[in-house]
């Protein structure tokens, strides 16, 4: 008999066609290969996600068009300097003539009806027609999103829409990403991950990350702690990934597996070609309390996480450094 050690150790990343949930005429067949995914691996491939491949193809030009502008433009919508309010342009490691180890460039927004993390854009006039793209594409994933969540509350045994009350005020947040060329060798230089992005693990319930065709995505294995598989790019499918407080949510049974970006294998003339994606993370209201889920815990599986709150969300960091649920991800 099949064991969940079993399962674990033969997961790959499922490849899951999304279409018969979306019309209804298999959505729990579906809901729960889904949920067999994110409890093994975390991560899904999503087929037939109800986003035409030209929505994406033309988020992807308007990406491209944003970071082509120079510097001195970009520099025009900037995030604020203390970090805290994850919205406009950023750059890691560009702002010397000698790019540093995992640079890239950053423009994050979200939803425009936020007071406290107003989206910070291009003053009028430039670059038309950026926002509105950036606000519907928001728009389509935040519909993908609830869809996601009401296949995992199937999955997991509840009604459809149990996540939904949860999911009203869309505070979520959609950067879109661009690593520049750059040469291998500083990469290589890096050691065993020549890196993009270090390995990390999302904050929020679920992410959806559209990325170009250059590879370079790689999953942690959680059958071997410590190694990383590649999740290579395929055409018009959708990577959805669970984030650190669907874990809690789910006491565990749904992972939020650490990831990464490392430079694509065979990068031709010692050069790692440029790259961009787009995550979109989406986040429970701020007003959420966080606590085990019905059916995730019982008698023989008790809760390992306290309940949270995640206001006021400025301090969650300093929460997290004593909150056993990081503790016990740091090893
Ligand atoms: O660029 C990517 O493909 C991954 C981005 C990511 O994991 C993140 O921003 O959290
Ligand atoms: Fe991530």
């Amino acid at each position: 008999m099949s064991t969940p050690e079993d399962a674990l150790k033969n997961a790959e990343i499922s490849k899951i066609d999304f279409a018969a949930f979306l019309d209804g005429s298999d959505k729990q067949a579906v809901a729960d290969k889904i949920l067999a995914s994110f409890k093994t691996t975390g991560f899904v491939y999503l087929l037939n996600h109800g986003i035409h491949p030209e929505q994406v193809a033309k988020m992807f030009k308007v990406s491209k068009d944003f970071f082509a502008q120079s510097m001195d433009v970009k520099k025009l919508a900037p995030r604020p300097p203390s970090g805290s309010h994850h919205r406009g342009y950023s750059t890691l490691g560009l702002d010397n003539t000698e790019l540093a180890f995992g640079a890239n460039e950053r423009f994050d927004c979200g939803s425009e009806g936020e007071n406290d993390m107003v989206n910070i854009w291009l003053p009028d006039g430039m670059l038309p027609g950026f926002r509105e793209s950036c606000m519907d594409f928001f728009a389509v994933c935040h519909e993908v999103t609830l869809n996601v969540l009401k296949a995992l509350a199937l999955g997991l045994g509840l009604d459809e829409n149990y996540f939904d009350q949860y999911h009203t005020a869309k505070d979520n947040t959609m950067p879109l990403l661009y690593y520049p060329r750059w040469n291998l060798a500083h990469f290589v230089a890096q050691g065993e991950c020549p890196g993009r992005m270090p390995a990390h693990s999302d904050f929020g319930s679920v992410t959806l990350l559209f990325q170009d065709e250059v590879a370079g995505l790689e999953v942690e294995d959680l059958a071997v702690p410590g190694s990383f598989r590649p999740v290579p790019p395929i055409p018009g499918a959708l990577i959805v990934n669970t984030g650190d407080l669907m874990a809690r949510w789910t006491n565990n049974m749904i992972k939020s597996t650490y990831h990464r970006v490392c430079a694509p294998p065979g990068s031709p003339n010692g050069m790692v070609p440029e790259r961009y994606s787009i995550p979109y993370f989406c986040c429970p209201d701020f007003d959420t309390i966080v606590d085990c889920i019905p059916g995730t815990w019982d008698v023989e599986r008790p809760k390992k996480y306290k309940p949270i709150s995640l206001e006021p969300r400025y301090k969650l960091y300093s929460f997290f450094d004593e909150d056993p649920f990081y503790l016990a991800k740091a090893g």
